[in-house]
């Protein structure tokens, strides 16, 4: 959005927000109309001071940089180069996240500190919910390059900036970030625009050619001086042939939209296929080749096949050697361990892992290590949970479709995740609520090792390591009849159970593991008395809710305190651990019971630990109605709550 508003239109176009707390219609462009109204809608006032901005604090930022580390380490030479053709502006440049929180600024120590006043700091937000119109919000809103100059911003407070911003994007146009150069208005400078889009193109490019490890790149330009140069197109070619992304001068180049990505190959679109191409190049390695668009327009291209393709990763290729993802989550537990033992053995053989274990156990990070362990570990990783996805559209996710497949479908087709695993790994998590009729499908591809995309006829090769997971017996599954037997054995080349963790011995060293890995720069620790009550405690969620009782608990502390306590706990967790300890009181459970009544409390506890706490399924088994067990239940507690009893809380939880 290059603003195209005159001084005179703009000040009447102001006049009008301020006066009527309306967007005026026809004064200013459309662009700057939209954005406005936006800021309206979020409830912002021109005048209005600041609402509560979601800035982020230290520990927040650091993990939002840790999450874009690699945008932030292919802009930060971008971002210097471009701070030396305006050092003489008093300018700023600024990179946003994609949710336009900033990550990173370089600048005019002078300007820094003002611009810092108005929230132009790593850690602050400018989106457009929070600052109104600005050029990275209204960039992002917009998903084009957008200059915002003085009275153009939507809060008067930002009036004396004038920035320029453009959004930065993967090889299938999704935006990764913002770049953007804010300066004083008074300083603004007709070019600044052109500029800052030039400088998002070179960052696009660097991470383009840096994520491109499984696929052919296709330098392209009009004329074969223009490889090589910031205006070049890359697009991005799978070992099969069909164009899986590219920038925006290679689409425009292809004549393809972002949208065709994945479903069409190159020689629809050029007079070579991929082989051809690779052939060619070949014999000559340095030169670009002379191409041809099917509709007559000559280009020139040269391909650089990665040394990492797929193809020259076949399971007999010598690989580096593994790094042992799989020793970092190993905090010594020996059922544990000995699973991973196992895994070890068959990583980059052409053997199917099969995990399984109850919900939270942490079958999909062990899978994720034996992916980072093996030799594929620079291809995908590509989990698909069967259990979440609609059943109507597994096949579709899976398989994929071409373009027009069906109705409703994408209307450039879909790659389908099969394919997209290619090179890698595909973890198919909760396989057992996979429906019948697609294990069918999914055995067949298995046994040919290619998949047929919906609506097509052409089958396309697939190479991939197969981990599957399921938190039901699938032997059990399969002899009922629920689960395809031919399947089961297909997908258990290797079949290792992860314990739960009420059963693994090393409570303490998991929960470090586990506070370390959520505050990493502090040495938390756990009250002794806490860590006895929380290692008796049977955890029907497993690692996942340990993990997620611990992270509350953390963000209880002020930042002084290392030591994780009983206070720091949510209350209800408090009150489940407090029952839970109730339960198997001494008083009540290590002697026999000693009366009728006794026995049937006893009973009690024991139905409800076999059902997990499901209050029907207990009532069933016991043989008498919910009302009752509730009755009695209540009985027992209001005697355990009788002075002759009742301990502390902290007492009676520690077991003292
Ligand atoms: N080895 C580990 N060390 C620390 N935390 C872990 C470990 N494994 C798992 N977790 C924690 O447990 C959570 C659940 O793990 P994961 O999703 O792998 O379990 P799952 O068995 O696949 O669960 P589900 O069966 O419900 O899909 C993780 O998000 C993480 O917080």
């Amino acid at each position: 959005m290059r603003s195209t508003s005159t001084s005179v239109a703009l000040r009447q176009a102001r006049q009008h927000l301020l006066e009527s707390g309306q967007c005026p219609i026809g004064l200013v462009d459309e662009r700057l109309a939209r954005s406005w109204q936006r800021s309206l809608d979020s409830g912002l006032l021109p005048t209005g001071r600041l609402g509560n901005p979601d800035n982020l604090e230290h520990q927040a930022l650091r993990q939002l940089r840790g999450h874009h580390q690699e945008l932030l380490a292919h802009s930060r030479p971008v971002m210097e180069y471009l701070f030396e053709q305006v050092r003489d502006s008093q300018s700023v440049v600024v990179l946003a996240s994609p949710c336009g929180t900033l990550v990173d600024t370089c600048g005019d120590a002078y300007f820094l500190g003002k611009a810092e006043r108005v929230a132009l700091s790593s850690g602050a937000s400018w989106h457009e919910k929070q600052r109104g119109t600005n050029a990275i919000g209204t960039a992002l809103a917009e998903m084009a390059p957008v200059e915002v100059h003085g009275a153009e911003h939507f809060l008067e407070r930002n009036g004396f900036l004038t920035c320029a911003a453009a959004p930065i994007l993967s090889a299938t146009g999704q935006i990764l970030g913002i770049l953007d150069i804010s300066s004083e208005h008074s300083r603004g400078n007709p070019h600044t625009l052109g500029l800052v889009s030039t400088a998002a193109h070179m960052i696009e490019n660097r991470l383009l050619v840096s994520g491109s490890q499984r696929h052919v790149r296709l330098h392209l330009h009009t004329h074969p001086e223009g490889i090589g140069t910031v205006a070049e197109g890359i697009a991005l070619v799978s070992e099969d042939g069909w164009v899986v992304g590219g920038n925006r001068s290679a689409l425009a180049l292809l004549r393809i939209s972002v949208a065709q990505l994945g479903s069409i190959s190159l020689d629809q679109i050029l007079n070579v296929d991929l082989q051809e191409l690779l052939a060619r190049h070949h014999r000559r390695p340095d030169a670009p080749l002379s191409l041809r668009r099917h509709d007559g327009a000559p280009l020139f291209g040269l391909p650089v096949p990665d040394k990492r393709t797929v193809r020259t990763l076949p399971p007999s290729a010598p690989a580096r050697l593994p790094e042992d993802a799989l020793a970092q989550l190993d905090t010594g537990d020996a059922r544990w361990r000995a699973a991973a033992a196992k895994t070890r053995r068959i990583l980059g053989k052409p053997i199917a892992l099969l995990i399984q274990g109850e919900s939270g156990v942490g079958k999909e990070w062990f899978a994720r290590s034996a992916h980072q362990s093996g030799p594929r570990r620079d291809g995908p990783f590509i989990a698909i949970n069967c259990a979440a996805m609609p059943e109507s559209l597994i096949e579709s996710e899976l398989f994929g479709y071409s373009p027009g497949a069906f109705t409703g479908g994408r209307r450039e087709g879909r790659l389908g995740l099969l394919r997209e695993a290619h090179g890698g790994t595909l973890f198919l998590d909760e396989i057992g609520d996979m429906p019948l009729a697609l294990q069918t499908r999914l055995l067949r591809v298995l046994q040919e090792r290619q998949v047929v995309p919906l609506g097509s006829a052409q089958p396309v090769a697939v190479d991939f390591a197969l981990i599957c997971a399921s938190n039901r017996k699938l032997r059990e599954e399969a002899e009922q009849g629920r689960f395809r037997t031919d399947l089961y054995y297909r997908i258990n080349g290797l079949a290792v159970e992860l314990p739960p963790l009420r059963e693994r011995t090393d409570f303490e060293a998991l929960s470090q593991r586990m506070l370390q890995d959520i505050e990493p720069a502090r040495h938390l620790r756990l009250d002794p008395s806490l860590m006895a009550a929380l290692e008796k405690y049977r955890w029907p969620g497993n690692l996942r809710q340990c993990a997620s009782v611990l992270r509350t608990a953390c963000a209880m502390l002020d930042a002084h305190e290392e030591m994780v306590e009983w206070h720091h706990l949510s209350d209800d967790f408090l009150e489940e651990l407090q029952s839970a300890d109730r339960f198997s009181t001494p008083s009540t459970t290590e002697r026999p019971p000693q009366n009728l009544d006794e026995l049937s409390q006893s009973a009690i506890q024991q139905a409800l630990e076999s059902c997990r706490g499901n209050m029907s399924h207990a009532a069933r088994t016991l043989g008498i109605s919910r009302q009752t067990l509730y009755r009695k239940l209540a009985l027992r507690k209001e005697r355990l709550a009788a002075p002759d009893v009742q301990h502390s809380a902290r007492g009676l939880l520690s077991g003292r």
